[in-house]
């Protein structure tokens, strides 16, 4: 009888440690199914909020916003549009030349579709707002940030990198905005509008695809690739940041 029980306790035994063996080996595949994007968002997680839930965002989501910082960031990122226009496009040169997979080709061409309508809604929300748009000079951390595009152009920059930073410019506006579109939150009617230009299910849904495109090459890329890649990521976030802060009146 004893034997008999010592050999049901070793059985359970087996079967327990099997158990776990199972449960950690599909855990581990759930990281794998992360992405390296959505690794670096988790492993850079404070910064990504900084860009994501900006006091200018949360002042938007909650109402209070002051409408002469909201007129600020409205001609300012006029101008930043106007420079992220190319540096599309040169995004689109690099996937032309260094992928075989046309679908990333179609992907970024959605994203620039979108960028003829947003130059022809800057103006009409320019007039709406009494904004002059081509009275508005680059401020610091407009200037900064459009010369770091224009650095992203250079044939010296890696089609994945490049990649990388079109999605975390891209994400960082689709969340924010989205944010200010949830419920419960009580963006101003006349704001809602911009918040929808960028915070709408449809530019989440193409930013996922962008996700999906940016992490496939990143599953394949050089150590060395991968490394500039996370470096520009981070790079983006800094400099989304300083242009919130930029858009807050009196900075
Ligand atoms: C500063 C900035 N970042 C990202 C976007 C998204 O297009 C934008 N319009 N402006």
């Amino acid at each position: 009888m004893l034997h008999e029980r010592e050999e049901e306790e070793e059985e359970e035994e087996m079967d327990k440690q099997q158990q776990q063996q199972q449960e950690s080996r599909s855990s581990s595949n759930k990281k794998v199914d992360l992405g390296v994007i959505a690794t670096w968002v988790k492993k850079h997680a404070s910064l990504y909020e900084a860009a994501t839930r900006h006091p200018f965002i949360e002042s938007i989501r909650n109402g209070t916003v002051d409408l002469s910082s909201f007129r600020r960031w409205l001609g300012q990122d006029n101008i930043f549009v106007r420079a992220f226009v190319p540096f599309a496009a040169s995004v689109l040169v690099k996937a032309c030349n260094e992928t075989d997979d046309s679908s990333d080709m179609e992907v970024i061409l959605g994203g620039m579709a979108a960028l003829n309508d947003e130059l022809a809604w800057f103006k009409k929300e320019a007039s709406k707002w009494g904004v002059t748009l081509s009275a508005i000079v680059p401020l610091a951390a407009n200037v900064g940030y459009c010369s770091f595009l224009k650095s992203l152009m250079s044939s010296e920059v890696e089609y994945t990198v490049a990649l990388t930073a079109f999605w975390a410019i891209e994400a960082v506006y689709q969340d924010s905005f989205a944010y200010c579109l949830e419920e419960g939150a009580e963006t101003l009617e006349e704001l809602k509008e911009t918040c929808y230009r960028w915070g709408n299910d449809d530019f989440g849904e193409w930013c996922c695809t962008l996700e999906e495109r940016a992490n496939r090459r990143l599953q394949m890329a050089s150590e060395d690739v991968r490394k500039k890649a996370e470096a520009v990521l981070l790079r983006v976030l800094e400099l989304e940041v300083e242009f919130w802060d930029m858009s807050r009146v009196g900075i």
